[in-house]
């Protein structure tokens, strides 16, 4: 993203990521309780978004921010750590979901959905969307063999440069073994059944057994093996390593992960719909913006 703060305080139409995550968890209505993992040089600032919720009033569930409790506690150098942080402070809660605050504007629907489908009976269970794009799978090749088969090998999983949102640089010359003596050119195999992928997303369920057994076992995993980081990029992975079946809802495409500049531009595009601030809240029909998005988005997903 680029900014100086962590990227959950970056504000959309004047209000932090977090703090509008944390209204959309609370107007959902699943939660009894929050806990929040912060970089802990921001706690106070964190603690200080939690302030400005109740003084902005969250009109009607006003009422319920007192009852549930937010806590704000430090979080990790990655993802799971700081998952695993706040698993500390997630009490006798029997029911855990995951929420990246960088999903700020998921709609309150989709925690709905996720937490009655673990009520119902799942154990893990996330929200997703159908793919869009064709995608393929990419290996490096050096750029003068012509014997490709023989030499290329996996691109990494490695994230495309930050600096370019479309990874071209990585399109062209593939970072695996990018010697300057020794171009490498990135060349694409197999066309992946995009029926069959899903793009996953948050808030993710789980019962807090199968989750805390997640964490555990990845743990273990993680310090006696001999082939270094395990990688994991979300919880229904880990849980996934344990065989429990991960259950899909339907995601929704406001719940997407501000990760560029560019999301930015959609997400205040967005914030501000919702708040009533759009300079054009009228429609020609007459209704106001964010009555037209609540007869759609509130529906299920959307391509
Ligand atoms: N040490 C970290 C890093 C990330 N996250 C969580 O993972 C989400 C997604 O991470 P990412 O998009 O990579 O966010 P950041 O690392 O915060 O930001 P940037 O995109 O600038 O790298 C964050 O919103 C946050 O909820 C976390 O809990 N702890
Ligand atoms: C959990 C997640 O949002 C699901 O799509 C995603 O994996 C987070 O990835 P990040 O690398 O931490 O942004």
């Amino acid at each position: 993203m680029g900014s100086a703060d962590p990227k959950a305080l970056v504000r959309l139409n004047g209000k932090s990521l977090l703090a509008r995550s944390l209204e959309a968890i609370i107007s959902s209505g699943v939660a009894s309780s929050i806990v929040v993992a912060a970089p802990e040089e921001f706690l106070t600032r964190a603690r200080s978004e939690i302030d400005i919720i109740s003084e902005s009033g969250l009109k009607d569930s006003e009422a319920s921010i007192s009852g549930i409790r937010i806590t704000v506690v430090a979080g990790g150098d990655d993802r799971i750590e700081s998952v695993q942080s706040a698993l500390k402070y997630a009490g006798s809660a029997d029911i855990v979901l995951i929420h990246d605050a960088a999903r700020a504007l998921t709609p309150s629907d989709v925690f709905r959905r996720v937490a009655a489908a673990v009520r119902a009976g799942a154990e893990a269970v996330v929200p997703v969307l159908p793919m869009t794009d064709t995608v393929r799978r990419a290996q490096s090749r050096p750029a003068v063999n012509s014997d490709q088969s023989s030499t290329a090998t996996d691109v990494p999983s490695a994230p495309l440069p930050r600096s370019d949102p479309n990874g071209r640089q990585n399109m062209v010359e593939s970072g695996a073994d990018s010697d300057p003596e020794f171009p490498t050119v990135e060349v694409l195999h197999g066309d992946l059944d995009r029926s069959r992928l899903r793009r996953v997303q948050t808030p993710q369920g789980f019962t807090a057994a199968t989750l805390r057994r997640a964490h555990e076992e990845y743990d273990h995993d993680q310090a006696t093996s001999s082939s270094g980081g395990l990688g994991a990029t979300d919880d229904a992975g880990l849980v996934e390593r344990l065989g429990v079946d991960v259950v899909a809802v339907d995601g929704d495409e406001e719940a997407l992960k501000i990760t560029y500049p560019l999301d930015l531009v959609l997400g205040e595009h967005i914030a501000k719909q919702r708040d009533g601030t759009a300079r054009d809240t009228k429609q020609r029909d007459g209704t106001a913006d964010d009555t037209r998005r609540d007869a759609t988005s509130e529906s299920g997903p959307r391509r």
